[in-house]
């Protein structure tokens, strides 16, 4: 089949590659010219494990190409996926949807035969059935042209696998055309046994939005009990091991920790928060009010640990270890790590922040902080150490070899993961998210 991916960011660029090498011919859209250039040299814009192999692969086997011309999309493929960002739109929490817009202003127009349009984007519930009816008004072939939505699940660091074998697909239409344009494009993934679940569009736009409310729902959970594993002793990371083994409560999700952060959880939360409130549902925006407070009480937790061990944080020198807002990704969108930093920054703290992947984002976005090439580097004359993204090299680092390279040992370990007995041995004192004073 010959589609189109409109959007080749973080979900795009692996949807189109993923789609490549699943048997479609496939090109994709992007008005940056410079990601398009990238993604055409075979290369990804982003660090993503095992994109840059299936790019190289589908675009010299002819079946994948890149372009910033809407008008070659239209009149190549037969189904059109939107894969454009829908970021926060202000304080509102609401999203914003001027780029699917926008990105159906460009095609629709140009869509002189029958087609399907695919939104995989996140949008809040009700844009399918607001859009369809633009998008047939902007289109020379009228109600030739259906639009469905196929919200989609990857994360990011995974986002190969999850594409090519997701836990399911969900799409939203009540057109059968719709269903069955979508079905032949995922026939690898219906053959392999992927659930392929069909609701109305309604239902699959909230679905998203709620699988990630439900992500930061036991996220929050988790770091709201290690508020009371500190005040009693308990030890919040051994705690959610525990109850993790449960198959009803299950242990993903569930690592305690400075919380969520990423393009994904913060924005959908307040986007779905905003909507609830919109329609009256209280329940729902009370419970993600106190979602989101919870996630934020974690950052503010780190702060209050590196007070009380160095006292005032003038002129202090803290060492950051992490600036992606999780591991496996270069991605720094609402970093928990990078928030953090500028704040022990804006405290008067003289930080220095290391990263393996994240350093040249961090650095655009963050030139009021310093870098360092190495986290043997970044804590040369530290007084405090901040583990803040939990990249495997930080897990296996010599905390014998650090403690000499610092003014200090004191380590405040916001993620876990660490060998904390191993650190305290080499003479570190560690504070630890969630963990008694018992330890
Ligand atoms: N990042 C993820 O892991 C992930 C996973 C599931 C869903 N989503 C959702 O997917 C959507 C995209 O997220 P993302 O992380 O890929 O964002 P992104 O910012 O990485 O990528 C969006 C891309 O769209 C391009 N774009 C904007 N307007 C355009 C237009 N009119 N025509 C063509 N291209 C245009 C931008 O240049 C950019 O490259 C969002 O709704 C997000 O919530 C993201
Ligand atoms: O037990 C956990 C798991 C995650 N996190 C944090 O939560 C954030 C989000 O992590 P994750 O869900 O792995 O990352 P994303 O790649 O942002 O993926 C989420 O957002 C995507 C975009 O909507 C969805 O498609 C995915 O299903 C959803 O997991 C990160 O800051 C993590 O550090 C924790 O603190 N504890």
């Amino acid at each position: 089949m010959r589609v189109s991916v409109i959007g080749c960011g973080h979900l795009g660029a692996v949807h189109a590659a993923c789609l490549a090498e699943t048997g479609s011919e496939v090109i994709g859209i992007d008005v940056d010219r410079a990601k398009v250039d990238t993604l055409a040299a075979g290369r990804s814009p982003f660090h993503e494990p095992g994109l840059d192999d299936l790019l190289a692969r589908n675009i010299a086997a002819g079946r994948l190409r890149f372009t910033t011309d809407h008008g070659e999309a239209a009149a190549f493929a037969d189904v059109h996926f939107i894969c454009v960002g829908t970021p926060q739109l202000d304080d509102s929490g609401a999203a914003d949807l001027s780029h699917v817009t926008a990105a159906l202003e460009e095609l629709g127009p140009r869509l002189e035969r029958p087609v399907v349009v695919i939104g995989k984007s996140t949008v809040p519930v009700g844009t399918t059935a607001a859009l369809s009816e633009t998008l047939r008004a902007l289109a020379p072939a009228g109600d030739g042209v259906e639009l469905g939505w196929s919200p989609e699940f990857l994360r990011e660091g995974f986002g190969v696998p999850d594409t090519l074998r997701p836990d399911r697909i969900v799409l939203g239409t009540d057109s059968p055309r719709v269903e069955e344009v979508m079905r032949e494009v995922c026939v690898p993934q219906i053959l392999a046994g992927v659930p392929f679940l069909v609701t109305d569009p309604a239902t699959a736009e909230l679905a998203k939005a709620s699988a990630n409310a439900f992500l930061a729902t036991k996220i929050s959970f988790i770091n709201a009990v290690a508020e009371l594993a500190e005040a009693t002793g308990a030890d919040v990371h051994r705690l959610a091991a525990a109850i993790g083994h449960d198959v009803r409560i299950g242990a993903a999700g569930l690592r305690p920790g400075i919380g969520y952060g990423g393009g994904c959880l913060p924005k959908d939360v307040r986007a779905l928060r905003t909507i609830a409130a919109g329609y009256g549902a209280e329940t729902l925006s009370g419970l993600l009010d106190a979602v989101e407070t919870t996630n934020e009480a974690r950052r503010l937790w780190v702060i209050e640990a590196a007070e009380q061990m160095c006292g005032p944080l003038t002129g202090v020198r803290a060492a950051v270890l992490g600036a992606a807002f999780k591991p496996g990704t270069d991605d720094i969108r609402d970093s928990p790590a990078l928030d953090i930093a500028s704040r022990l920054q804006n405290r008067g703290a003289r930080v220095t922040v290391y990263d393996p992947e994240a350093m040249d984002n961090a650095r655009a976005v963050h030139p009021e902080l310093a870098f360092a090439a190495s986290a043997a580097e970044a804590v040369t004359d530290a007084e405090v150490v901040l583990h803040l993204t939990e990249w495997p090299e930080f897990r296996d680092a010599d905390p014998k070899q650090l403690g000499k390279a610092v003014r200090a040992r004191r380590l405040i370990d916001g993620r876990g993961g660490l060998d904390h007995a191993r650190w305290e041995t080499a003479g570190w004192e560690v504070a630890v998210l969630g963990r008694g004073p018992s330890e």
